[in-house]
């Protein structure tokens, strides 16, 4: 509505062009380092997703970094390879020398940077900057210049540098929002101003210092850049770069503009660079992040139910996501109903209520209440729960100072003895695996999540322990118990989970 208003007083370009640096300034994250196969499967699934230019690295900085440029050149992808260059003929030769067909170089042109980091004349600054687009011309490839720094540079001289590589013949120039120190309303004036003298392709390099990337990499766009600059996940130096998912969506819903992304990839590529580099997607990320299609308020699931709109501005799948209805204290009967349709569990009104009272409890305890218990409560209210198939028959654990926690486990498995002995980096470890072990021939259920609080003080506090479990269908239970003795209650919380997803099994099979 009030977006469609706004968009008449816009420069929108037709298309954006989406320039990935997931692989450069996003491996800039601190620790991450990727190896060149790593490199290779994010740069296929980057390809996949539609991105028009990969910066797969900075080929001079390490031999690794040439290999893994050389290798993604020669898989023949869609999208154009890029490396990056300083304004230096040994880097740009270490990107030619890669065969690939886009070089990126760039320098700092702010005071600070010509000042304290370059010690050099703005002059000197420019002639350094044509020669490296006119060496980058000279073999035939294409070249994108950034002026590193560039919002704090004076707009006069960032003008006079621009217009120099310009004449040099550089195809492209990037302004760097180097330390994400733009607001919107200035990047779209910088823009606009810079759009008067520069004819070549404009783009943006917007850093998250302030959490402002999108906004700021939309606000250039809102003046007519053509290319942002991106990575997934929003990952890069310090506080991130603007983040691929978001601004694409942002084009796509908000301004209706033009990109080559597949958007129903997006959270398929965001998974595996998340799983590759190590940096973990928060829940509430936009558009990627666990929770941004899950609801549980009971208004909202409600509203989801009878039209999903109501609390999605759009559909999960769109992005490759899915909805989740979880459930919670916050939860609402509608929820729940729709849930017990899900599984085919009928009841009647009195057990109903009951059923409502128990998530409501669970949920006032602070923790999730997982589809799997949900269905072992209705079970039970139902009196359709099988007894516990796996007791506790006896433990023992060993532990201390130079020696190998060790703890052995009898337990009761659908009415026969087992025992069994596990080793563990300290009890409770040794304990859950002995159990894990001797369940393992029924079923293979892994332990998710472990949290452990101590209620009261004092070195007699009661442990309160709160497990997620869950199997290969992904049958997902929590498990809770709260004893005086740690590994007591961890193996009790453990025991609690397992019967529950068994209990699970048991009723779908
Ligand atoms: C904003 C950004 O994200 S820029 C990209 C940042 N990424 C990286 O730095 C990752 C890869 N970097 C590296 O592996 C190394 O820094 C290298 C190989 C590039 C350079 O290593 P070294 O030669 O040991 O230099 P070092 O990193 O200590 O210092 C940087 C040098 O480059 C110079 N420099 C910095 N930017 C530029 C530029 N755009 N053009 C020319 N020279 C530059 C600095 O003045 C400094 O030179 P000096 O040592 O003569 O004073
Ligand atoms: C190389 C440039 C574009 C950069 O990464 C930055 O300024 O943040």
């Amino acid at each position: 509505m009030y977006i469609e208003e706004v968009k008449k007083s816009l420069n929108l370009p037709e298309r954006v062009y989406i320039f990935d640096t997931t692989l450069r300034d996003g491996e800039q994250t601190p620790g991450v380092a990727l190896t060149v196969d790593e490199k290779v499967r994010i740069a296929r699934k980057l390809d996949e997703l539609g991105v028009d230019i990969i910066e797969v690295g900075f080929p001079a900085a390490s031999k690794g970094e040439r290999s893994a440029t050389s290798k993604i050149s020669s898989l023949g992808l869609n999208a154009k390879i890029c490396g990056l260059a300083r304004v230096l003929k040994e880097d740009i030769d270490a990107a030619i020398d890669c065969d690939i067909d886009y070089v990126h170089t760039f320098i700092g042109t702010s005071p600070l940077h010509r000042d304290y980091k370059l010690k050099m004349s703005k002059d000197e600054i420019i002639d350094k900057a044509v020669f490296a687009v006119e060496y980058i011309k000279d073999h035939g490839l294409t070249a994108e210049f950034s002026a590193e720094d560039a919002t704090r540079t004076e707009f006069n001289y960032l003008c006079k540098i621009c217009k120099a590589v310009e004449d040099a013949g550089v195809d492209k120039i990037n302004i760097a929002d180097t330390v994400g120190v733009m607001i919107p309303s200035a990047m779209k004036l910088l823009i606009e101003n810079l759009k008067k003298h520069v004819k070549v392709p404009i783009s943006v390099h917007c850093h998250d210092d302030f959490g402002l990337a999108v906004a700021n990499s939309l606000a250039a766009v809102e003046s007519g850049a053509e290319q942002v600059h991106v990575t997934m996940n929003g990952i890069g130096e310090r506080a991130g770069n603007a983040a691929l998912e978001e601004v694409v969506m942002a084009l796509t819903v908000h301004y209706k503009i033009n990109t080559n992304i597949k958007t129903s990839k997006l959270v398929g590529t965001a998974e595996l660079v998340s799983g590759l580099t190590g940096i973990k997607i928060p829940p509430n990320k936009a558009i990627i992040g666990e929770n941004a299609f899950a609801h549980e308020s009971g208004i909202h699931v409600h509203g989801v139910l009878r039209k999903a709109e109501t609390y999605e501005p759009i559909t999960p799948d769109m992005v490759g996501h899915k909805r989740r209805i979880v459930l919670g204290k916050h939860t609402g009967a509608n929820a729940i109903r729709s849930k017990l349709k899900e599984y085919d569990i009928e009841m009647n009104e009195e057990e109903f209520k009951k059923l409502y009272k128990q998530v409501k409890t669970l949920g006032d305890k602070g923790k999730m209440v997982t589809d799997a218990d949900l269905r072992a409560l209705a079970l039970s209210i139902l009196g359709k729960a099988e007894k516990e198939r796996v007791k506790l028959k006896g433990i023992a654990v060993m532990t201390g100072e130079n020696v190998m926690p060790t703890a052995t486990v009898k337990l009761e498995i659908d009415g026969k003895i087992k025992t069994g002995a596990k080793t563990g980096v300290g009890p409770v470890d040794a304990a859950i695996n002995a159990i894990q072990s001797l369940v393992k021939e029924t079923a293979d259920i892994k332990l998710d999540e472990y949290h452990i609080d101590a209620i009261t003080g004092g070195t007699n506090a009661l442990a309160d322990v709160f497990v997620v479990m869950s199997d290969k269908n992904n049958n997902k239970a929590t498990g809770r118990a709260t004893r005086e003795d740690i590994v007591m209650a961890s193996v009790e919380a453990v025991l609690n989970a397992i019967n529950k997803i068994l209990m699970i099994r048991d009723a779908s099979s």
